[in-house]
Order: structure tokens, then C-alpha cells, then sequence
């Protein structure tokens, strides 16, 4: 997965604008000694619409990069469109990842990469599985905004701070945060 992760890097590094002047190389430190997690998803069946009733809530990741793998016939991730304020269903291809990126991508790239808010319901009769994979990165990484614009962010306490306004207040103090 890493590997792949790395693959993904060198494209969005391509993909900056030119005039950043960014060298190809630009987020190859994030994989070095990386919080990578893997999660292993199930989402009980929900065949009767509740609009109150997700799977997961609208939210965005915290890290820089995410992969995930669905289960074919399993439909249920939905991303937001800003221009017409809809959710739109991403489809579940065989043999693909939906790649996404995170809030500490969008600090670094000043916005150029933007993590999008999504969610799950799942309306299928059947139970839904999906495999995430979050690329946080080195957290002891500092990043300037490479925009020039000189913002600096440490990935630990990025993620840190992310983690206390979702889960926040006793569930954080449980996981010592
Ligand atoms: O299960 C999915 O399709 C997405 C899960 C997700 O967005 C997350 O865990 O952050
Ligand atoms: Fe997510």
C-alpha cells in the first residue's frame, strides 16, 4: 500500500503548479517512519432511509492521502459537491481505490489540493465492508505551505488536534489525547 502511496505522491507532486517551483521529490519525507493506519469497515444494513442516519457522518480526513478499497455491490460513499451544495454517490469499480485527499494535503498545498467532505449511508440490504487507508505521514514532519505563503504545520500536531475536535472531550481522554 505504501508503495502505491509513493506512486501517488510523485503524480500530485507533478500536478503542482509550476511556478511553486516544487521539486518532484516535494513529499517523499511523508513516508519515512509514516502513521499510516488501515482500517477494516463494516456497516450493518440500513435499507430504510433515516436522513439523520449515517454510517459515517460528513466529515473530511485528517491526513494527507487516502486510499480505500469497497466492496463491489456495496454502494454507499457519497462526496459533496460545492457548486450545486449536492451529494454525489462514488461508484464501487472493481479492481479500483477511491483516492482522497486529506486536511493536512490541503494546509500544505495552500488549498490547491482540497480535502473533500464525504460520508456514508449504506442502503443496501446486505452488509457493507471497506478497507481505508490514511496517509498521515512522518509526524514529526514540518510543512510550510508551498505556496510561499509561509504557514507551518507540524503533521503530529495536526492530526492531534483534528482527533480532539471529532472525538474529543472523555473519548479522548480514554485514548490518552
Ligand atoms: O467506508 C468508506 O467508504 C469511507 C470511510 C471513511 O470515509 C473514513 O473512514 O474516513
Ligand atoms: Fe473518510
Amino acid at each position: 500500500m505504501l508503495e502505491m502511496v509513493k506512486v501517488i505522491l510523485k503524480v500530485l507532486a507533478r500536478g503542482l503548479p509550476e511556478h511553486w517551483g516544487c521539486s518532484p521529490n516535494v513529499f517523499d519525507e511523508l513516508t519515512i517512519n509514516p502513521s499510516a493506519p488501515l482500517r477494516l469497515l463494516h456497516y450493518a444494513p440500513q435499507p430504510v432511509k433515516h436522513d439523520n442516519q449515517f454510517g459515517v457522518g460528513d466529515h473530511t480526513d485528517f491526513g494527507n492521502v487516502s486510499v480505500l478499497l469497497q466492496e463491489e455491490d456495496t454502494e454507499g460513499l457519497e462526496v459533496f459537491y460545492p457548486p450545486t451544495e449536492t451529494w454525489v454517490p462514488v461508484p464501487v469499480k472493481e479492481h479500483s481505490y477511491v483516492i482522497n485527499m486529506g486536511d493536512m494535503m490541503q494546509k500544505w498545498t495552500a488549498g490547491y489540493y482540497r480535502s473533500a467532505r464525504h460520508r456514508v449511508v449504506n442502503h443496501n440490504v446486505r452488509s457493507r465492508y471497506s478497507a481505508p487507508f490514511f496517509l498521515n505521514g512522518n509526524l514529526d514532519l514540518k510543512c510550510r505551505a508551498l505556496d510561499g505563503s509561509g504557514v507551518e504545520t507540524v503533521i503530529g500536531e495536526h492530526i492531534r488536534r483534528r482527533l480532539m475536535e471529532t472525538i474529543g472531550g472523555e473519548a479522548g481522554r480514554k485514548l490518552g489525547l
